[in-house]
C-alpha cells in the first residue's frame, strides 16, 4: 500500500483540517476548547512542495504558519470505527496550514466560513511521505517548526485533544476519505506572523524535514 502512496499529492482529492486540536493553541488565540472535532477543508491547489515559495494571498497583512502532522489515507474510508481506523492509514507527512489570520478574524466576526483564510493557492506547504510502518505510534512523535533557525513550535503529539482514530471515525461519518487524501491534525501553540524573506523549516524530529522560503 505505502510505496504507491509516495505520490499522494497527485492522488489527493482534498485536505481535511482539524481546528483547535491542541489546548495550548486554542488558548493562545482566545478560542474555546472544542467538545467535538472542528473540521474545515483545503482544496488540492493549496499544496506546494519544497522549492516553491510561500506567498501571502492578495491583501493579507497577517499570514501565520501552523505546523501539523498529516495522516495520508491508504484505503477508501467511509463510516469507519475507531477500533480499526489505523488500518486506513497509508502513512504520514507534515505540512503547514498557512492561515491569513486577518481574513480569518474578519470571517469569525461575521460568522462567515474560513475558506479564503485557509484555502488560497499555496496555503499548504507539504513535506515528504513516511510509510505508516515507520511510525508505529503517531501520538509519540515530536512536531517542530523553526523560523530563521529559531524554534517557533515544538510539541509532542500525545497532547492532541482528539486522537487520530477518533478524528478518522468522526470525519468519515460525514464524508468519504479517498486514497491520498490528507488529514491535518491541528497545530500546537506558537503560531506567529511570518514575513517576506523568512525561512521556515518544519517536520518530525529525526524523521522528516522540509524547508520553504517566504516570498
Ligand atoms: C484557529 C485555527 O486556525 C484553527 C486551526 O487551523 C488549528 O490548527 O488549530
Ligand atoms: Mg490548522
Amino acid at each position: 500500500m505505502s510505496s504507491s502512496l509516495s505520490g499522494f499529492r497527485n492522488l489527493a482529492t482534498k485536505i481535511v483540517c482539524v481546528g483547535r486540536n491542541y489546548k495550548d493553541h486554542a488558548l493562545e488565540l482566545g478560542n474555546a476548547i472544542p467538545k467535538k472535532p472542528m473540521l474545515f477543508v483545503k482544496t488540492v491547489n493549496s499544496f506546494i512542495v519544497e522549492g516553491e515559495p510561500i506567498v501571502a494571498p492578495p491583501g493579507c497583512q497577517n499570514l501565520h504558519q501552523e505546523v501539523e502532522l498529516g495522516v495520508v489515507i491508504g484505503k477508501r474510508a467511509s463510516k469507519i470505527s475507531k477500533s480499526n481506523a489505523m488500518d486506513y492509514i497509508g502513512g504520514y507527512t507534515v505540512a503547514l496550514d498557512m492561515t491569513a489570520r486577518d481574513f480569518q478574524d474578519e470571517a469569525k466576526k461575521a460568522g462567515a466560513p474560513w475558506f479564503l483564510a485557509k484555502s488560497f493557492d499555496g496555503s499548504c506547504p507539504i513535506g515528504g511521505f513516511l510509510p505508516a510502518s515507520s511510525i508505529p505510534n503517531p501520538h509519540d512523535v515530536e512536531l517542530y517548526c523553526k523560523i530563521n533557525g529559531k524554534d517557533q513550535q515544538r510539541c509532542r503529539t500525545d497532547v492532541m485533544i482528539f486522537d487520530i482514530p477518533t478524528l478518522l471515525e468522526y470525519t468519515t461519518q460525514f464524508f468519504t476519505l479517498e486514497v491520498g487524501d490528507v488529514l491535518l491534525t491541528g497545530t500546537p501553540a506558537g503560531v506567529t506572523k511570518i514575513n517576506s524573506g523568512d525561512v521556515i523549516e518544519f517536520g518530525l524530529t529525526d524523521k522528516l524535514s522540509s524547508k520553504f522560503l517566504v516570498k
